[in-house]
Order: C-alpha cells, then structure tokens, then sequence
C-alpha cells in the first residue's frame, strides 16, 4: 500500500481525490489538511463522504504532510504549491502537484503568466504529467506537474493531427466550455448561481493562462513553436469541458489519413475512447471518470479537421489524472482505483 497525504483536501479536486482514492486498492490515505478546517472531520466538511473516510483535517506544513506518507497530491493554488514542496521533496516524498507551478519548462514562460517562481530549478526535473505522451519519464518522476483541464482536453484533441504531421500547427484554434466547478470552491461573484445559471459567457479571451501551456506541449508535438488561439468559455453545469479544435489540414491530406492517426495514437489507450463515426460525445459521457473521449470530422469544404473532445474537469482534468500519474509513478496498473463507469443522468 502507498501512503497518501493530500494539502487542500477542502476543495474540489482535494475531494475528488479522496473520492477515488477512497477506493483504490493500492493506496491508504492518512494525511488531509486545509488551513480553515483544521481540526475537523471530513464528514462534518464533507458529508457525502461519511462512512468512508475518517480522517480528520491538519494544518498544511510539510511536517504534517510527511510524517506518515510516500507520496502527497498538493491540491493548492499557484504559488502556495511551490512554497512547500521544495521542503517536500527534500523529506524524501514523492509529489503529483495539480496546480500550475511544475507545468512549464521555461521559468521565464511561467513568470511571464504567473508571478515570479520560487522554485525555478526543480522546474528542470518535473515531468509533465499527460500520461499518454509522457508515461515513460512519469514512472521515474519524484515530482509531476499535472496537466491543467483545458489543455488536457485540448493536447489530446490536437496530438494524433502533430504527431502525425497532418495539419498546419500554425492553423489551431480551440473553442472550449467548462462547467463551472473549473474554478474551484471558493465564492466569488463569477461563480454566483445567479451570474451563471441560464447564461453563457466567453472570459479572458486572448489572454488565458493556461495558452502558454498549451502552445508549450504542441510545439513539443509539432517540433517547432506554436501558436493557438484559444477560448474559454463558462457553461452552467457544475462538471465537464467540451472543447472543439479546428485545424487546417495540409494539401492532400485525406479523412482516411486523419482516422489512422487518431486510432495510431489511442487505439490501444486506456483513458482514450474514440467515438464512432458521426457520433459526437457529451460530457455527461465522461462524468467521474479519467475518460476523455474523442470524435472528429473532416470538412472537404474548407480543408479543415475539427475535432471535439470532452472530459471531466475534476477527474481528467484534474484528480483521476493525478491518480493515473501516481499509479505509474508506484508501478501500479495505470486504471487502478479509476475503473469505474461514468454516471448519467
Ligand atoms: N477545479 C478544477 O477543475 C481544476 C483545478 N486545478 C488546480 O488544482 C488546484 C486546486 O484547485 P481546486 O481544488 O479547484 O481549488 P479550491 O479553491 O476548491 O481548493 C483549494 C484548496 O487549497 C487550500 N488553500 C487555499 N489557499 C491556500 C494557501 N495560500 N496555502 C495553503 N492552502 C491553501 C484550501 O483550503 P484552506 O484555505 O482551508 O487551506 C483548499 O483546500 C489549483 O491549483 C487549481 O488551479 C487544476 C485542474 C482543474
Ligand atoms: C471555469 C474556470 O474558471 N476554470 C479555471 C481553470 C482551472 C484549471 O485547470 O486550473 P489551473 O488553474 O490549475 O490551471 C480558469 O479558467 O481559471
């Protein structure tokens, strides 16, 4: 069994981790803290959870994270993940952090987004931790920055067409929609049920951060560096991002082309399911699982590809992700503790 500790467990990808892991068949965990809910049980925070789990919370210091675990998910905001998993790390755990901080090669990229990186140097060890594309450099990883929601959904969208060299890289454009628990569980008037509820609405067009992120992993892909325009949009459903890639295809490149990229790439991947012909997934598909499921259709019209995929944002993009990284990390099966079918309704 490997000893979990989770910093942030009062937030949504905190208990969707303890969800998962609730269950897993390899993993204990025996560490939870939040700084507001210290001293409390989980079931009085969580009551969804009574009868699973009865842990109670402790502050978030790395002594308390450390004391009784092999390996802690740091579910914390930017910059307060860096703060502390330096010290982490020199206490001998292994770390998944599902916050930006360890996601970016390039310091001056982060800086440039974020704020200034207190951490710069472990940036040079973290693996980035799409397992599809990186399993490899996972499994020998002691920190994995976890890959961001929207560009989960995107890279696995975008990836078949790159790698393959079917498209113009320059051409990319993604079109997203996230329910609205991508924000965390924090108040804040963006997220008022009244602000939300009944409406659609684009935000930091141009100018979101997880851009950088993206177009880093797709130059990775395309071998030179990339740009995309992407659009997040907020959707009133608590789970799921749908996100619609479009891209231009180069000259005589053909639907068949397109097919065996994709089933080239995922065919024989867990989490990747791709949808039958004219079939286009919802995210209800998806719901509580590590899935993200794909479609895509080329229009002869334009020349283009579009391409749509969904996941949940919770468990893909973030938590059942973080999992998936910590089984190869241990040498687990990747599925374990992920197995389960999506909900409907
Ligand atoms: N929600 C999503 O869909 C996704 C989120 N992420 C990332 O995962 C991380 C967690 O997100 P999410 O669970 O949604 O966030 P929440 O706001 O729901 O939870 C944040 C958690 O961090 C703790 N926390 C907040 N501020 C600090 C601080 N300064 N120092 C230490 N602990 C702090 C909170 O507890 P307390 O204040 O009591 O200590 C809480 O447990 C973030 O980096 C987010 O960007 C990534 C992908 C998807
Ligand atoms: C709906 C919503 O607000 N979504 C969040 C994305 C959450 C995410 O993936 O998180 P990271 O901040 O860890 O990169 C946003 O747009 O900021």
């Amino acid at each position: 069994m490997v000893r979990v500790a989770i910093a942030g467990a009062s937030g949504y990808t905190g208990f969707e981790l303890l969800r998962i892991l609730c269950r897993h068949p390899r993993a204990t965990v025996t560490t939870i803290t939040s700084r507001a809910n210290a001293g409390e049980a989980l079931a009085d925070v969580y009551p969804s959870l009574r009868g699973h789990c009865d842990l109670i919370f402790q502050d978030t210091t790395p002594e308390i994270l450390t004391a009784d675990a092999d390996l802690v998910f740091t579910a914390l905001p930017h910059q307060a993940a860096m703060e502390i998993i330096p010290e982490l790390l020199n206490r001998g755990v292994k770390v998944v952090d599902l916050s930006a901080d360890f996601r970016f090669r390039d310091p001056a990229v982060y800086q440039a987004w974020y704020q200034e990186h207190t951490a710069p140097d472990l940036l040079a060890e973290s693996v980035y931790g799409l397992p599809e594309l990186y399993r490899d450099t996972i499994a020998r990883a002691r920190l994995v920055g976890n890959p961001g929601c929207y560009p989960t959904s995107i890279l696995l969208a975008a990836a078949p067409l790159l790698v393959h060299r079917l498209v113009d890289p320059q051409s990319l454009i993604a079109d997203s929609k996230s329910g609205v628990s991508g924000a965390g569980r924090g108040l804040s008037l963006t997220t008022h049920f009244c602000e939300v509820n009944d409406g659609f609405r684009a935000y930091k067009v141009a100018e979101h951060r997880h851009t950088p992120e993206i177009e880093q992993e797709l130059s990775v892909l395309a071998g030179r560096q990339v740009r995309i325009s992407f659009t997040p949009h907020l959707v009133p459903m608590s789970r799921g991002i749908l996100s619609t890639l479009y891209a231009q295809l180069r000259a005589g490149v053909t639907a068949e082309q397109v097919r065996d990229a994709y089933h080239d790439l995922y065919g024989k991947e867990r989490f990747v399911r791709l949808c039958p012909q004219g079939q286009f997934p919802s995210t209800l598909q998806v719901r509580g699982t590590n899935y993200c499921d794909l479609a895509w259709k080329v229009d002869p019209r334009t020349g283009r590809v579009v391409v749509v995929s969904v996941i949940d944002n919770l468990t893909r993009g973030a938590s059942g992700q973080a999992v998936c990284n910590m089984n190869i990390m241990m040498g687990f099966d990747e599925d374990c503790g992920l197995e389960d079918a999506p909900w409907l309704p």
